[in-house]
């Protein structure tokens, strides 16, 4: 189902928890959505959504919306736990609806190909709403990189971190917990994006993780990953380039990624996951700083939207979701099946590594 005609995208909502609300709240920002439908595991919490967000339909059950025949959507957002993410998504794409479902897509390897090969044999597009990449400011990260303004990029450095309740479900096994699943993430798409390439299919050549588990849950509470990749930029293939990413929700952290090249580096401000604040720093020949130029770019753009002046979003930079929205609506529109700037097989190289540092970050010993 698309709407390949210059009408509005529907959108059906899933879930009614935090970033389901910054979401509804953004695709108000967008000129071409309308949100049409939301559900939820109790009809009474979907109905009030509904009522909240100007939304016709309300449904009692995820599956409920995914099988009701009559009801014409162009795509779903999934933003529930991480633990709901494997089979709401997998019965939305066999009822032949389109998907973008939060970060991270599963909670293993084997569920995010399995929910990949589900959107292919389905023909349904699918994409892992990294949000991120839809940024203004990281597309000048992008440019800058690209472009080869900041020279050889040897190393990217990331550090991603908050302080987290106790009791939130970032920090709950059963709820999908662990500091790397929940912006970890972010961390790791930042390398692969910015490091890997589609030739390798975005993998590392080497990982390393370590962290600090939280002994009752048993899921990372503060952890760290190193890696490296092939310089994309040396025919040769000799030279290596570094990952060194830092993840926790044990405490507060600078919340900034740093890209080192050779002529200069990319300065990107907190918050790293949403940014709006992008400084180029680029060297002299003897090595000192010639020039510094700080990028503002907003977290959307000035003046658009229909967001009432008292509503309040629960995450920063949530108006950045439209972003994200705009660009799933126009891959929609356009039939792809997937996104090019978010490729499935970039997600399953992601969810690889996540896997194999979460094997690393539980199991560590020291030897005598
Ligand atoms: N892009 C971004 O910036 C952000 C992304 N996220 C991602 O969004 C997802 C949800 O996070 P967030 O909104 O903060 O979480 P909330 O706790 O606010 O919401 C949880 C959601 O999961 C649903 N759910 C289903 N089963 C359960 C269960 N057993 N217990 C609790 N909730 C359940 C709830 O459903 P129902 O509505 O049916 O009750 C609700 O929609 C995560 O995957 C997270 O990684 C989160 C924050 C920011
Ligand atoms: O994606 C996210 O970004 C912001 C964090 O506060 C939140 O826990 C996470 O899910």
């Amino acid at each position: 189902m698309s709407a390949g005609d210059g009408s509005k995208v529907r959108w059906a909502v899933i879930g009614t928890g935090n970033i389901c609300s910054d979401f509804c709240a953004a695709l108000k920002l967008v000129d071409n959505a309308e949100t049409v439908a939301v559900a939820a595991r109790e009809l009474p919490k979907a109905q009030a959504f509904a009522k909240r967000f100007g939304i016709g339909k309300a449904y009692g059950s995820y599956d409920e919306l995914a099988r009701d025949r009559s009801l014409a959507v162009d795509v779903c957002y999934v933003g529930l736990i991480n633990t709901k993410h494997k089979d709401v998504v997998c019965e939305l794409l066999r009822n032949g609806r389109n998907v973008v479902c939060e970060k991270p897509l599963g909670m293993t390897v084997e569920e995010v190909k399995e929910m990949v090969k589900v959107a292919r044999d389905n023909k349904s597009f699918l994409t892992e709403g990294f949000w991120t990449r839809h940024f203004p400011a990281f597309k000048k990260i992008d440019e800058i990189v690209s472009e080869g303004t900041i020279g050889r990029v040897s190393a990217i450095h990331c550090d991603f971190g908050f302080l987290a309740a106790q009791d939130s479900r970032t920090r709950l096994k059963e709820l999908g917990g662990g500091a790397i699943y929940d912006i970890g993430c972010y961390t790791v798409q930042y390398a692969t994006h910015l490091l890997g390439t589609p030739a390798k299919s975005w993998r590392p050549l080497s990982i390393a993780a370590a962290g600090v588990m939280d002994p009752v849950e048993q899921v990372d509470l503060n952890g760290g990953i190193s890696m490296t990749f092939d310089d994309k930029s040396d025919p040769s293939a000799r030279l290596r380039t570094l990952a060194v990413l830092h993840f926790g929700t044990d405490g507060r952290r600078s919340q900034t990624a740093r890209i080192l090249g050779d002529k200069g580096h990319v300065e990107v401000h907190r918050i790293m996951h949403c940014p709006t604040h992008v400084t180029c720093v680029l060297y002299t020949d003897g090595g000192s700083v010639r020039d510094d130029h700080t990028f503002e770019l907003p977290a959307w753009r000035p003046g658009e939207g229909g967001i009432p002046e008292d509503f309040r979003f629960f995450f920063a930079n949530s108006e950045g979701l439209a972003y994200e929205a705009e660009r799933v609506g126009q891959c929609v529109k356009e039939g792809l099946l997937e996104m090019p700037e978010c490729p499935l097989d970039e997600s399953i190289a992601i969810a690889q590594i996540m896997q194999t540092a979460r094997e690393q970050m539980g199991g560590q010993q020291m030897g005598e």
